[in-house]
């Protein structure tokens, strides 16, 4: 499609283009972190979109199971013979962003690139990354990251999965005691992986020292069957993602040489002498490497779901807003605004966050190669927050625009259905949401206990200001706004801990003090995470370089992201009296200003966003707004429509119809 052709666009759009105050181009290129990344990614993309092997024959909601399955694998292999192909030396993990909407309803060998290969740079020791590394990079072989059983996804340490140190021909012996052992979900395990890194209890010299990784072979590397004492298959249906053929796995006491156990961190020797890692918690970076990268993909996802509704909201006329006049765009109904522009908002709340904690990884991965694990427990509760609010901010936010495109928006060709069931997966897998907010607070209140002890845990540091907890402001900057928070978020942890104290204090023990506390846990671990949020959020837009138009643009956008959480959970700030009843309802008449404010500027931000329409994938968001032709393109494909009068009218309904005849 060319931009530049105005003739070939909905004349709605074309208005909505021109009202544009601030350089598309300019925020482009922050939204993908500077102009050499968004060179980068339109290389990749053009790259992709102008081959014909990624197309679908068929759209894939009439495909059978099976079909989805080997189209999606078709195209995976292709990209990644593709990628390799490239001279430039494209790193996958580096553009994986790039890669949004290339393949749908996830992928078969995704797992391969987001865990497997990292579990081995994260896990294995130098020789064994000699071993694995090169050839799971080059494709050679394949595999995915099993971790989860029937029985047991949250508690780690439950896992049953044993592997049994034999010193007399060192090699483990990897066993599955019971049905609820099997391991189960772990994607491309089903058929497409030959390779897995598993997690199973190591025992030793008699003992069990807890879960640990290991590196174990399924299938024959010439003809692809499961090996001997392996037992390999995919678990059925799901919600979404029904390509990755997330697949179950059983041992019958199957042998592995003892260097299959990935020995960066701990150790078991030829004796079976253990060694223990630098910090017990070591064995499970791989899925704090994968909850950062979450973070980042859940603003993807909501950068789809928020171009395809703001559009559309565009181009779609209904009912009226004046008695008797023209029937008004649904962008214009402040409902609907509400809708999709904080949408828009969150959309950089995550890209900013996503960057900032990225930033923190890599300092704290620097600090371990020299040993020091100080700032890992920061980094794990960093990381967990994130994950779960960026998961579940995006799902919902994703809903919400399905919503706003009403019935259209429950059809599969608008891409919202799919891109819903591809991020609402996010809030369970990578650590059940919930799960990891309580980590979250059980750093809060072990933070908040050791007040005045020096941590070096910046994000925490706030826990110390206890003045801050009498100092409401009546000034509402975006620095003070994000204050707020911050009280709300200290307020909260005080509450928390005195509650736990006095449930202590009442003989209690702790463990259930903690339970019968943790739906304000919960609470604060939330407040916590969405103070660092805004936080960067406001310090990132402060300090940006950009033009007047882009910075006004990003600042209105913030100060609206902080407007709409205080008035969602305003309780909190009234409770900790950070604000005032009249003060909330200032700023719930501003967030309305806001929205007016945005709303011209709401396509023009959506297009900055460049998402390609072959990536975006959908009948009510692309570029030229063609939607309802689109939508009767699409409708005329069902395979139902081939004929007038379907076989199973002759087979069910006349008979039905005649029968009382
Ligand atoms: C080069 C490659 C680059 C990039 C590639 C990366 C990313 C790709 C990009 C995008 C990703 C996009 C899509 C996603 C891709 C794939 C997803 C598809 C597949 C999904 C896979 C999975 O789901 S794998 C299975 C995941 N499972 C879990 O997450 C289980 C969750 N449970 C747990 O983590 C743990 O059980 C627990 C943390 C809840 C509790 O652990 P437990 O051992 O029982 O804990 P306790 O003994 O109670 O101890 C708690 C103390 O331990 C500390 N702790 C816990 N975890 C850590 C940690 N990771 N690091 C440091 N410390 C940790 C905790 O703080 C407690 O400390 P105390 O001091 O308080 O005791
Ligand atoms: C699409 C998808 C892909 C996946 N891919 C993989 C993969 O590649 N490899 C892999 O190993 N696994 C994978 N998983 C599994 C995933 O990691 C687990 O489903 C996840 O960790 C949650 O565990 P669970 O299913 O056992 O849920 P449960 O832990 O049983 O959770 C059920 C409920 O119990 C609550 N709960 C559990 N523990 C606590 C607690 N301590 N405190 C309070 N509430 C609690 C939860 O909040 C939740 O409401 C995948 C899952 C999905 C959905």
């Amino acid at each position: 499609m060319d931009k530049n052709n105005e003739r070939e666009c909905n004349e709605d759009l074309i208005r909505e283009r021109r009202k544009c105050n601030f350089n598309i181009e300019e925020l482009t290129n922050i939204v993908d972190g500077g102009k050499a990344r968004t060179a980068r990614r339109r290389e990749i993309q053009r790259l992709l979109i102008n081959d014909p092997e990624f197309l679908d024959e068929i759209p894939q909601d009439y495909m059978s199971h099976e079909d989805r399955y080997s189209n999606e694998l078709r195209k995976s292999a292709h990209l990644m013979q593709k990628l390799a192909d490239q001279e430039s030396g494209h790193d996958i993990h580096q553009d994986i962003g790039a890669l949004t909407g290339i393949l749908k309803d996830g992928n078969p060998l995704m797992v391969h690139l987001s865990m497997f290969i990292p579990a081995i740079l994260g896990q294995a020791n130098s020789e064994q990354q000699e071993k694995w590394l090169g050839r799971s990079l080059r494709n050679e072989i394949i595999g995915t990251y099993a971790q989860t059983e029937l029985g047991h996804g949250t508690f780690v340490r439950g896992l049953e999965t044993r592997a049994t140190y034999d010193p007399t021909v060192e090699e483990f012996v990897l066993h599955t005691p019971t049905i609820t052992a099997t391991k189960w979900w772990p994607g491309g395990l089903g058929k497409t992986c030959n390779y897995c890194v598993v997690m199973a209890q190591l025992y030793t010299q008699g003992r069990c020292y807890g879960p640990h990784p290991f590196i174990v072979q399924l299938r024959d590397e010439e003809t692809h069957r499961s090996l001997p004492g392996i037992t390999l298959g995919e678990i059925g249906p799901r919600l979404g993602l029904n390509s990755n053929d997330n697949g179950f796995l059983k041992f019958e006491n199957h042998r592995i040489p003892r260097t299959n156990m990935l020995m960066k961190h701990s150790q078991v020797l030829k004796d079976g002498t253990y060694v223990k890692p630098l910090h017990n918690k070591l064995s499970y970076g791989t899925m704090m490497l994968v909850r950062v990268g979450i973070v980042g993909a859940c603003s993807r996802s909501l950068q789809y779901a928020v171009t395809i509704a703001t559009r559309y909201s565009a181009v779609r006329h209904q009912s009226e807003i004046v008695p008797g006049q023209p029937e008004p765009q649904i962008l214009d109904y402040q409902t609907q605004q509400y809708k999709v522009i904080p949408q828009i908002a969150s959309v950089f709340a995550l890209i900013f966050s996503a960057r900032s904690l990225s930033k923190i990884q890599s300092s704290v991965t620097a600090k371990l190669k020299d040993g020091n694990t100080d700032l890992l427990p920061e980094l794990h509760s960093l990381s967990s927050g994130l994950k779960a609010l960026s998961s579940s901010d995006a799902s919902w936010g994703v809903e919400v625009c399905r919503l706003a495109c009403g019935g259209h928006g429950y059809l599969a060709s608008s891409n919202l259905p799919r891109t819903y069931t591809g991020t609402t997966c996010a809030i369970t897998y990578e650590g059940e949401n919930t799960v990891l907010l309580l980590q979250v607070a059980r750093y809060l209140i072990k933070s908040y206990r050791s007040i005045g002890k020096e941590t070096g845990a910046s994000s925490v540091s706030y826990l110390a200001d206890q003045t801050s907890l009498a100092s409401s402001s009546s000034s509402f900057s975006n620095k003070a706004l994000v204050q707020a928070f911050k009280l709300s978020a200290l307020s909260l942890v005080a509450e928390a801990e005195a509650r736990l104290q006095k449930l202590c204090d009442m003989g209690q023990e702790f463990y259930h003090a903690w339970n019968y506390c943790s739906v304000l846990l919960l609470k604060c671990a939330e407040a916590h995470t969405r103070y660092y949020i805004c936080e960067k959020y406001e310090q990132t837009v402060d300090s940006l370089k950009a033009s007047e138009g882009v910075k006004n643009v990003l600042q209105s956008l913030c100060r609206l992201y902080l407007i709409y959480h205080i008035t969602l959970t305003h309780g909190d700030f009234l409770k900790c009296g950070a604000l005032t009843p009249r003060n909330i309802a200032v700023l719930e008449g501003e967030m309305c200003d806001l929205l007016a404010v945005l709303r011209p500027q709401a396509v023009s931000i959506v297009d900055a966003f460049d998402i390609p329409d072959e990536l975006l994938g959908s009948t009510l968001g692309c570029w030229d707004g063609n939607v309802y032709q689109r939508l009767y393109d699409e409708a005329l494909k069902s395979p139902l429509n081939k004929t007038d009068v379907p076989d199973a009218y002759y087979k069910y309904l006349l008979p039905l119809m005649k029968s009382s005849l």
